[in-house]
């Protein structure tokens, strides 16, 4: 990575600034005691690193590891401030409440999530923290972006640091039932700390109504009552002087970018040799994600291992290929889905492998961009099975990989993105027997069948893309808002 420092290049002070759990690299350190940059996992880092490359803008976060002071650093024209956080905070703040009590609360509480007050402390600390460095690093009148669950206090707390800033919040995973977000004993601190923020997104209307009724319930403020359209149609509160605005943006990718390496010829090459490398099968099924227990792996597993059980697959023919980025490997519910994702990776290659010949393929560890974008050229069906997701970039990415309009995505209803992409094969993850059923049907599809289905999914992917996402929340920020 080509960098300099920030204080060298004179850029200490930003019109734009994200903040961000993470920076959009992680500092990796090697076992001979040298470090090096490596990119940050996850879909929002995918998301908005063109978006604040393209402006030029500065990037609060942490880079990865616990007790390291880092230099500010300028790397093509985007400015990254670190944020140090201790091992103890990273166990607090990071594992144990954002990761350990909000992460499941907030995903339909699909395990059950720990309420822990020191847990709670390290995070109202840590937001501190975060809401002071953002307000070092702004010019005076900035905008600030701050994005995701971890950080929810930061908008309240840099509020009352720098009342000159406009300021967004941005949440990147659904934001729960009422029914169920009550269960937090600190529900109303966080209702507050979001409503420091002049607009409030959410990927989805359901998710910002949920807000809105919140806002209303818990903090006693007056609220319009009409519904939330997608990008349009914004609720908003009444907050003493104030008026902060609650919309849906749903997030996306930058897809003419990743149409356009798909289509490169060593991209195609590539993808035509990880098929003869997996034994030119007839059909390839895919799946890409951060190892998380939202994410349906082993739900993909059970349906596989049934067809095959029951011989409506050839294990002779299909093969699956799982892509899993390691994921919160220090929490509790990971290590636990770990061991069990990897035991029946085993024993259905036990069952129906022969050797040198597995019929699931698993590999534990980020894979090169231009390797992932091959990977998507080649598969023939696509599984993006979780139980909860606030959106699911990997569903997008697929879909802006297959202009030769082949290949099937099958997507549960559960993700953010299957408000936008109907025409997939959509499942209900808890049903079995319909998830089995439905991926026969995306695997024997017709070809025009399949060319119709990606004809619709391309058409929607490629017109709303990651900068018409961020120019849409950015210029919903950037109307009036005192009241009238
Ligand atoms: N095994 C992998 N190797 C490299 N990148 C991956 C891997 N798995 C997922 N990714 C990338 O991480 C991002 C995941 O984003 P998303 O689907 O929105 O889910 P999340 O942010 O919850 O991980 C995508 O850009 C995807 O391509
Ligand atoms: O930072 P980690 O703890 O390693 O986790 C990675 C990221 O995961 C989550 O991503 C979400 O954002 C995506 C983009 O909006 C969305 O498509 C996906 O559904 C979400 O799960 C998390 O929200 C990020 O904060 C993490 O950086």
């Amino acid at each position: 990575m080509s960098s300099r420092n920030a204080r060298e290049a004179n850029l200490d002070d930003s019109q734009l600034v994200v903040v961000a759990n993470r920076l959009p690299v992680d500092l990796e350190q090697l076992p001979d005691g040298t470090t090096r940059w490596k990119r940050s996992p996850g879909g929002l880092v995918t998301a908005l690193e063109p978006v604040l490359r393209s402006n030029k803008g500065a990037w609060v976060g942490w880079p990865g590891v616990a007790d390291v002071d880092v230099e500010p650093i300028v790397e093509d024209g985007l400015s990254m401030y670190p944020v140090r956080l201790s091992a103890q905070e990273i166990a607090d703040y990071y594992e144990g409440f954002s990761n350990g009590t909000l992460w499941p609360l907030y995903h339909d509480v699909v395990v059950k999530p720990v309420y822990d007050r020191s847990w709670w402390n390290a995070y109202v600390k840590v937001n501190r923290r975060f809401a002071e460095e953002t307000a070092k690093v702004a010019r005076p009148n900035a905008t600030v972006w701050i994005q995701d669950y971890q950080l929810q206090l930061v908008p309240k707390m840099l509020r009352m640091l720098r009342p000159d800033l406009t300021i967004g919040f941005f949440q990147h995973i659904p934001f729960p039932p009422i029914e169920i977000f009550m269960q937090l004993p600190w529900r109303a601190e966080i209702v507050e700390g979001l409503l420091g923020a002049d607009l409030v997104g959410f990927h989805l209307p359901g998710g910002a109504q949920n807000f809105l009724y919140l806002a209303n319930k818990l903090a006693g403020h007056t609220v319009t009552r009409g519904q939330i359209g997608v990008r349009s149609k914004f609720g908003e509160v009444n907050v003493g002087f104030r008026v902060v605005r609650v919309g849906a943006f749903p997030i996306s990718i930058a897809s003419s970018e990743i149409d356009e390496l798909a289509k490169s010829k060593s991209v195609r090459a590539r993808a035509k040799q990880i098929r003869a490398e997996l034994g030119n099968p007839s059909r390839i099924m895919l799946g890409v994600d951060r190892l998380d227990y939202t994410k349906g792996i082993n739900i993909r597993l059970l349906a596989l291992s049934e067809l095959f059980a029951e011989g409506r697959l050839d294990p002779a023919d299909n093969v699956f290929v799982q892509l899993a980025t390691p994921s919160r490997e220090r929490v509790d519910h990971y290590m636990q889905m770990r061991d069990e994702i990897e035991r029946n990776v085993g024993r259905i290659n036990g069952d129906y492998g022969e050797v040198g010949r597995p019929v699931v393929h698993y590999i534990h560890r980020p894979i090169p961009r231009s390797e992932l974008i091959a990977f998507f050229v080649a598969a023939d069906v696509m599984l993006v099975t979780p139980v909860r997701d606030g959106m699911n970039l990997v569903a997008k990415e697929y879909v802006a990989c297959r202009s030769d309009l082949g290949g099937a995505l099958l997507l549960s209803e559960f993700t953010g993105a299957a408000m936008e992409l109907r025409q997939s094969y959509l499942v209900n993850p808890h049903d079995l027997d319909g998830v089995k059923d439905t991926l026969i049907e995306a695997l024997t599809q017709s070809k025009d069948e399949g060319r119709s289905r990606m004809r619709a999914l391309r058409r929607q992917v490629l017109t709303h893309d990651v900068d018409k996402w961020a120019k849409a929340f950015l210029g919903a920020l950037a109307l009036p808002s005192e009241k009238s």
